[in-house]
């Protein structure tokens, strides 16, 4: 028996591969590497070469590691590239989805965790959002996840599979072991961005949008360290597995901060004052986003241990220096 880890060669999808691992659980990596990089996946898990949606390979697999549980991370993750190219989005999220959904269904899989997003709700104001929050994505992102979060919620009820979609807020930091990191050399990210610009690795940086009706202008985001958010993952996967019922939680710590706070603690980090211009609106951004993580800690029981924008930028910060110093 094994989970299938699709996108685990990808940033959040190769911390997961490293939990499973390390709890003992024999793990296998569905990833075709568009964004990934086979030296992320630990040398523990089997890899196959290939794509989420080509249903012949993914019901082999599931057949030959006998496996009952998916785990799918494997997706296009950048809201403004989705604006102007949103049918490689319906594509690769909503249609490979559906694919990988049919062969689980084929192959008889207990239990399906999803990769969702706070891009399913959209422009909500400031206040945080709930899982009851109406929906209303801003983005052919958000609109492509929340397709899929529907197709799982009727295919469940159809047939004899339990799901856990997870909506993670903006993940960021690394491996304490620093055995994996956001990796993606062009990542948009904005932790990821002031970190390359603080060593040096960009001239500058741009803040898109200062008119937003939020305390200083600027974008608000709700941080989340990625080992926390992994642990949500396991966590989850236990109560399935316990027989827990299909649950949609969001992945956030309830605290928001805006996009000059941020810049602001990766100067204070890395001790460099670096060039940041003030640009217009990026397309496809909501002015802010947070959510309380109320329902997550009481259906999991899941007790956040870096709910700290020093401690998740600092991480950050210290993976791209190693990243740096690797790639030299
Ligand atoms: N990074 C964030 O802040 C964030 C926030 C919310 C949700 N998510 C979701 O989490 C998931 C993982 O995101 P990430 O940041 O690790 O991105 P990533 O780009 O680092 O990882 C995605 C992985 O999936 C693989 N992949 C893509 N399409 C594939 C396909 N059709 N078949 C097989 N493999 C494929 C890529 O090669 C890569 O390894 C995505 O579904 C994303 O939408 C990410
Ligand atoms: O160089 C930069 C990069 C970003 N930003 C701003 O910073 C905020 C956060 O942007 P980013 O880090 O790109 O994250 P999001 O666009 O919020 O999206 C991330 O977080 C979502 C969940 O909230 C995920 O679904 C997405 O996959 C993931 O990319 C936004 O207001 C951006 O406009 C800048 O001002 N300058």
């Amino acid at each position: 028996m094994a989970v299938l880890v699709t996108g685990g060669a990808g940033y959040i999808g190769s911390h997961m591969v490293l939990r499973l691992a390390d709890a003992g659980e024999e793990v296998v990596v569905l990833d075709n590497l568009v964004t990934g990089f086979d030296w992320a996946i630990d040398g523990r898990a089997q890899f196959v070469m290939g794509a989420a949606n080509d249903q012949t390979l993914v019901s082999d697999v599931i057949a030959t590691h006998k496996i009952s549980e998916i785990v799918h991370f494997a997706g296009s993750i950048v809201v403004p590239e989705s604006v102007v190219d949103p049918l490689k989005y319906y594509g690769n999220n909503t249609a490979t989805s559906r694919d990988l959904i049919a062969a689980a269904v084929k192959g008889g899989v207990k239990h399906f965790i999803f990769s969702s997003t706070a891009a399913v709700y959209g422009m909500t104001g400031l206040a945080p959002v709930v899982e009851q929050t109406p929906l209303s994505p801003m983005s052919p992102y958000g609109r492509s996840k929340l397709m899929t979060e529907w197709m799982l919620a009727d295919v469940a009820a159809a047939h004899p599979m339990t799901y856990g979609v997870l909506r993670y807020f903006n993940v960021a930091g690394a491996d304490p072991q620093k055995r994996s990191g956001q990796s993606t050399p062009l990542a948009t990210h904005l932790i990821k961005v002031a970190a390359q610009t603080a060593l040096g690795q960009r001239p500058k940086m741009d803040i898109f949008g200062t008119d937003y009706e939020t305390t200083d202008g600027t974008c608000v985001r709700d941080y989340i360290h990625v080992t926390d958010l992994i642990e949500a993952h396991a966590l989850l996967l236990t109560y399935l597995r316990g027989g827990g019922d299909s649950s949609t939680l969001n992945c956030a710590y309830g605290q928001g901060y805006s996009v000059r706070q941020v810049i602001n603690t990766v100067k204070a980090v890395s001790g460099v004052d670096f060039r940041v211009d003030e640009g217009p609106r990026r397309a496809g951004d909501p002015a802010s986003i947070t959510a309380t993580g109320e329902k997550v800690r009481s259906v999991l029981g899941w007790v956040p241990q870096h709910d700290d924008l020093t401690e998740i930028v600092t991480s950050a910060y210290e993976w791209e220096r190693h990243l740096m110093m690797r790639n030299r």
